[in-house]
């Protein structure tokens, strides 16, 4: 066996028995907090060991303006008394976001993007845009002023299945934006498709992407075989194994520009449970635990740091966390739920083990 071989051998003989992993602080650049009760427990399940947060802004009625994200800024620090975690607003684009509202955002210091929903696409997106040609002269002042835009990557077209929206989005529209605002550094949020992993991976260093936890360790067969699981309905919905497998290579490559965005999504019990569920899985109870699980089923935690710690402050360009934390592999059980306010969310791996833990 060639010497090269035998070292990546070694190597990975070494981080399959690992048993504590010590990484750079990290932080989540996709998350749902929603507002109101719900607040307390979101933020201090994020809180725990993540140094910051890209905050979705899909509330009910949406952040669509700086007034309107600054408050809600407000309201999460409120509900983390201790002050160590730090949340990075997002304002909502709606067809009429102004290139005055941008600069306004901007100026604050406290507003690092724009979210674009293409309306009906996802939970709290009925605001969203409905022709993207509507919000250019938002993004053209955004890649002026250097903020990012991040997007939820699905059409909406009725005639399109919902396992191709994904990838005709990136045909369609997603090629569009790129085009005419090379300069523009887009994240595309929540990729599930091995043709995003390819269309991020073929564009200019501009364009980036966040993958969560679940689509690493799911694919759709999780959610659909032998009965239909409610708490595995997300969007963009889980796709066939192949994806599964594009994913998890991409997220474990070292390539910068994958990172860790949870999209911890968290819906009361009854309305996962229901006819019509809500999309959305819950993940913020164990985020780097879920995360370190997949990467050691490939043999790969030594990427967990880059994905999980470096390249999302890179691709910000924010400083990197300077304090680290450590993960034990120490076996737990995930409760069946937990409290969301004056409901209950059934997380992710509810009423099953967990291999590692942080300490
Ligand atoms: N991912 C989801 O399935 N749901 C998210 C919205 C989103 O990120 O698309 C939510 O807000 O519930
Ligand atoms: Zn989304
Ligand atoms: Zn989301």
């Amino acid at each position: 066996m060639p010497m090269i071989e035998q070292t990546e051998e070694r190597k990975k003989a070494m981080t399959s028995k690992a048993t504590t992993l010590t990484i750079t602080r990290p932080d989540d650049w996709h998350i749902h907090l929603r507002d109101g009760v719900q607040l307390k427990d979101t933020v201090r399940d994020v809180s725990r060991y993540m140094g910051r947060a890209i905050i979705m802004p899909n509330l009910v009625p949406p952040a669509t303006c700086t007034d309107t994200a600054l408050s809600y800024r407000d309201r999460i620090m409120a509900a983390e008394p201790q002050g160590n975690f730090e949340p990075l607003m997002v304002l909502y684009l709606t067809d009429k976001t102004t290139p005055e509202e941008i600069r306004k955002a901007k100026a604050t210091g406290k507003i690092f993007a724009a979210k674009l929903y293409p309306a009906g696409a996802t939970t709290n997106s009925d605001s969203g845009v409905t022709d993207i040609e509507n919000v250019f002269p938002a993004l053209e002042a955004m890649q002026e002023v250097g903020m990012l835009l991040l997007v939820h990557g699905e059409v909406t077209d009725s005639s399109i299945d919902i396992f191709d929206r994904e990838r005709v989005f990136l045909e369609t529209k997603l090629s569009k934006v790129v085009d005419a605002f090379p300069s523009l550094k887009v994240v595309l949020e929540h990729i599930t498709t091995k043709d995003a992993v390819e269309f991020v991976e073929a564009a200019s260093d501009n364009v980036a992407a966040t993958i969560t936890a679940h689509h690493l360790l799911y694919n759709r067969n999780h959610m659909l075989a032998g009965g239909i699981r409610p708490h595995y309905y997300c969007l963009p919905i889980l796709k066939r194994n192949t994806h599964q497998q594009a994913l998890i290579k991409a997220a474990t490559s070292g390539n910068p520009k994958f990172f860790l965005g949870t999209d911890s999504a968290p819906h009361a019990k009854d309305k996962k449970e229901a006819a019509c569920g809500c999309a959305g899985a819950y993940t913020a109870h164990a985020a780097i635990e879920l995360y370190a699980e997949a990467f050691e089923e490939v043999g790969a935690l030594d990427k967990l740091e880059g994905f999980a710690s470096h390249f999302g402050p890179d691709f910000y360009g924010l400083p990197r966390n300077s304090d680290t934390i450590t993960l034990e592999k120490s076996p737990w059980q995930v409760p069946d739920s937990y409290p969301l306010g004056d409901a209950d969310v059934v997380p992710i791996k509810a009423g099953a083990e967990i291999d590692w833990k942080v300490v």
